[in-house]
């Protein structure tokens, strides 16, 4: 039995996992987002190179990935430290910060974050979507890349000694490329390895997920132990849903917060609101998986900061669980999605 065995890893050390309490399964705290820039609608250039003013602030919530400097998550350590800090006063334990290389891992920060707040934090191990794998990653052989990430847990990642404590955010996109499958293998022979937790980024498309996870189980990932994100964005029929949520893995709706008239990156989306995400998992504990919900926001981008007008890493908390409560989601189980659920994925097997 390993050291790890029984236990959650944050980038503080191993810690007994009741001591987690109130959990955000998949955000950043310090990351960069610029491979996604999204070139501003004609007309809007000089709002996009200026959008940090109070008669911005709709259009910067309605095309985040239009600004350079918005996708900077990484300039904005002192306010996401203050922001920690308010998220512990509401009540909340610990963060799954999801940043894997790509997008600018920082653990010392990370490190320095959850010292400076109290606030448990626990980093991801791996690789994001393609387009931001280099050529030496792409030329990687699936055992060396498993190499890669099983060091990452056990000895420390990018030159550290400070050591992640999930596989994830695991980046794929769709059609699911040819490197993202090798990292999808490794990732499954990595959690083999190590019973650890796994958390993917689907491609934008409803037969995503569950694709994913065929590539995860074929390679012998524990489907059980493994966290599909982002299902706001992805999967909207109720029907299609409830198949997918049949195929055991975690069920994540983590864009709480994100309210957008046209989703950039898929124009065939048409992004949710928090009511209608409070409605899916309203659904989603009805039918059964109330074990198997998770929750977040995934702030990747300043706009979403307290500091900027946004929502912040607080608004579950304060203003979600609310409005759960009263569509009929029981405290226990609000409980359930806010403790246990995080609890039970983040313990190593
Ligand atoms: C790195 C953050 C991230 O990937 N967030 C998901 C954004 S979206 O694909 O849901 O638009």
């Amino acid at each position: 039995m390993s050291e790890l065995s029984g236990k959650v890893q944050t980038v503080l050390g191993l810690v007994d996992p009741d001591q987690l309490g109130r959990t955000m399964t998949h955000e950043h705290l310090t990351m960069t987002f610029a491979c996604c820039y999204f070139p501003p609608p004609q007309g809007d250039e000089a709002v996009a190179e200026n959008p940090f003013q109070m008669q911005h602030m709709h259009w910067l919530r309605q095309n985040p990935y239009s600004s350079h400097e918005n996708l900077l998550l990484q300039q904005e350590v002192p306010a996401v430290r203050d922001e920690l800090l308010a998220f512990r006063k509401a009540g909340g334990g610990t963060i799954v910060e999801n940043t894997t290389t790509g997008i600018d891992r920082d653990l010392p920060t990370l490190k320095q974050l959850s010292k400076d707040t109290g606030v448990h934090v626990i980093a991801g191990a791996g690789y994001y979507v393609d387009c931001t794998h280099t050529e030496a990653t792409k030329r990687m052989s699936v055992e060396k890349l498993t190499d890669i990430i099983v060091s990452e847990v056990l000895h420390g990642a990018d030159g550290t000694d400070i050591r992640c404590g999930v596989i994830g955010e695991i980046g794929t996109g769709w059609p699911i490329t040819e490197s993202e499958t090798k990292v999808l293998r490794a990732t499954a022979h990595a959690q083999t390895q190590l019973g650890c937790p796994v958390i993917i980024h689907p491609g934008r498309n409803p037969a995503a997920p569950a694709e994913v996870l065929r590539i995860l189980q074929e390679a012998g990932g524990d489907i059980s132990k493994t966290v599909m994100s982002h299902l706001d964005r992805t999967i909207f029929d109720d029907g299609e849903l409830l198949e997918f949520a049949k195929l055991g893995c975690y069920l994540e709706y983590d864009l709480f917060g994100i309210e957008m008239l046209d989703y950039p990156y898929n124009l065939e989306v048409d992004m949710p609101s928090d009511s209608q995400r409070v409605k899916a998992l309203a659904l989603l504990v009805k039918e059964g998986y109330g074990d198997k919900v998770l929750v977040a926001h995934d702030i990747h981008t300043k706009n979403r900061l307290t500091k900027y007008g946004g929502h912040g890493y607080s608004h579950i908390l304060k203003n979600i669980v609310p409005k759960m409560l009263m569509r009929g989601i029981s405290q226990h189980q609000v409980d359930k999605i806010l403790i246990d659920n995080p609890k039970h994925w983040l313990t190593f097997k």
